[in-house]
């Protein structure tokens, strides 16, 4: 079956995407056939008929159906957990330090080609109400300020600030013309990731550019806007920090602390796999990260190692929040990477926070044995062997590191770890887990496995090159669809 597994992210599977685009293959499913509606018009839906996509390659696709999510009050799911925290051995776990470049080829000499910032020109007010799906009272959201007048009771103001860059609370004002773009680090369905320096206070940081017009016509709206205010909401050592975000008639902007060791993936695919130590510190970091969002009733939906950034400490830095939703029962959305996405999603059961357990089995198992447990040329393929319940273990894979992703690639989410009465307890009290300790964990007290070759805070060796002369036009999109973005 490796032989079968494509080494390169554009090689295999994709996200998920409905509804449209070239690129992709458009499938028809029945309901209760071991496939996958995309459209959910009801929560009475047996034997409905769908028609969705896939788009080919397993990252440079994105994402889904428009959000066609549905409360129900029948829900069978187990009992939510309290999540408090359980201290287990004091023992930190020792690892082998390693100084790894991300990219095989990278160079060290760095150089950051400066561009001229055409497509951040000129500020928009905007509006920050939260909307429904995300409004709660996070102590902690204050610190993702975002420049706004209204909501700042934030940042430090940095060096060389004159005061028109304050907000009347003496919080930082932002602006996009504070941003020089440099390089692009990485590109999504609707737009791109650059490099950015903040010429204010003159630090890195990651712009994230998307096209409304994309996002309009891949009927994401709804996702963007949970992504932003996901983001505006979490604090977390292990999740990515957002700054600030805008728009302007073109464009949505969302400003990131910049990552400069590249993504988890980059590493896995150029050591072929880890060892069991290192798998259990990116294990340990995520599960940490999982169970803060998890008792937010956040939900994540696209864990895999693309998606995993390590920053210059070697610590993990999850990203890309477009799939993640604020869960008052359970979603019926599809959306994920096929490789990774859990049972309940593919039967359309309607889905809550055991798809992040399922997803870190995948992913525990991906890293151990270097390709993921579920996998075929097409999705398809995928969704079978996914459904089936049989997974090719490898002879000499480490006995508890098996059974922790047996217990967490159980088909029935009810009797799955994580998503029964003790939560991520659970989980964290594998035996797996035993030499952890978890305060440790958050506190990013357990060493490294891998430090990332990095000369400087704004290298950029640890990602793939991507052209800048494929830059879109900006597209002003009309008023009447600018009023979809009102709460961006
Ligand atoms: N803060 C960051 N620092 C450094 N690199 C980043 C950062 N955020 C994102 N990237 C890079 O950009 C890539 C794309 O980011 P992201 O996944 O958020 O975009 P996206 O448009 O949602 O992509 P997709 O369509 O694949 O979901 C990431 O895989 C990562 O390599």
């Amino acid at each position: 079956m490796s032989k079968n597994f494509p080494p390169s992210k554009n090689g295999s599977s994709s996200k998920l995407i409905a509804g449209t685009e070239t690129h992709m293959i458009k499938l028809t499913a029945l309901h209760n056939k071991k496939q996958i509606p995309t459209t959910r018009t009801s929560t009475n839906n047996t034997n409905t008929e769908a028609t969705f996509t896939f788009k080919l390659g397993r990252t440079t696709g994105s994402d889904v159906s428009g959000d066609l999510s549905v409360n129900s009050s029948e829900s069978s799911d187990p009992v939510e957990s309290d999540y408090s925290e359980k201290s287990e051995d004091e023992k930190a776990q020792q690892v082998e330090n390693t100084h790894v470049s991300a990219n095989s080829h990278s160079i060290s000499s760095v150089t950051t080609t400066s561009m001229n910032n055409e497509t951040v020109d000129g500020e928009k007010d905007e509006s920050h109400d939260a909307d429904d799906i995300t409004n709660t009272e996070d102590s902690d959201r204050s610190e993702q300020d975002d420049g706004n007048d209204t909501d700042d009771e934030e940042t430090d103001n940095e060096s060389g600030e004159s005061s028109s860059n304050l907000t009347e609370k003496g919080g930082r004002k932002y602006h996009l013309d504070h941003f020089q773009i440099i390089k692009t680090v990485g590109t999504g369905t609707f737009g791109r990731v650059c490099l950015c320096r903040d010429k204010v206070s003159n630090k890195y940081c990651a712009m994230k550019i998307l096209a409304m017009t994309e996002v309009i016509r891949l009927k994401q709206i709804e996702h963007v806007k949970n992504e932003r205010n996901i983001l505006r909401e979490i604090r977390h050592p292990f999740t990515i920090s957002l700054e600030w975000s805008t728009k302007d008639e073109s464009n949505l902007y969302m400003i990131f602390d910049y990552v400069c060791g590249g993504e988890l993936f980059t590493y896995l695919r150029n050591a072929g796999k880890f060892s069991s130590q290192t798998s259990n510190f990116y294990a340990a970091e995520i599960v940490s990260a999982l169970d803060y969002l998890h008792s937010l009733q956040i939900i994540y939906r696209d864990l895999k190692p693309e998606n995993l950034l390590i920053n210059r400490d070697g610590h993990i830095k999850i990203t890309d929040f477009g799939f993640a939703k604020k869960l008052r029962d359970r979603t019926w959305t599809l959306c994920g990477t096929p490789e990774y996405i859990a049972p309940e999603i593919i039967q359309s059961k309607g889905h809550n926070k055991a798809v992040d357990w399922w997803a870190l089995g995948v992913l525990i198992y991906e890293m151990l044995v270097g390709y993921p447990p579920f996998y075929d040329e097409q999705p398809f393929g995928i969704y079978e062997k996914i459904l089936s319940g049989k997974i090719e273990w490898e002879r000499h894979m480490d006995p508890i590191a098996k059974d922790l992703i047996k217990k967490l690639l159980v088909n029935d989410r009810t009797k799955r770890l994580g998503n029964m009465k003790n939560g991520a307890d659970d989980v964290k009290r594998h035996r797996w887990f035993k030499n952890l300790n978890w305060n440790d964990v958050y506190n990013k007290k357990l060493m490294p496995p891998i430090l990332p070759d990095v000369h400087h805070d704004g290298d950029t060796t640890n990602f793939d090159d991507y052209s800048e002369m494929d830059w879109k036009p900006t597209i002003a999109i009309d008023q009447k669809d600018l009023k979809l973005f009102n709460d961006f």
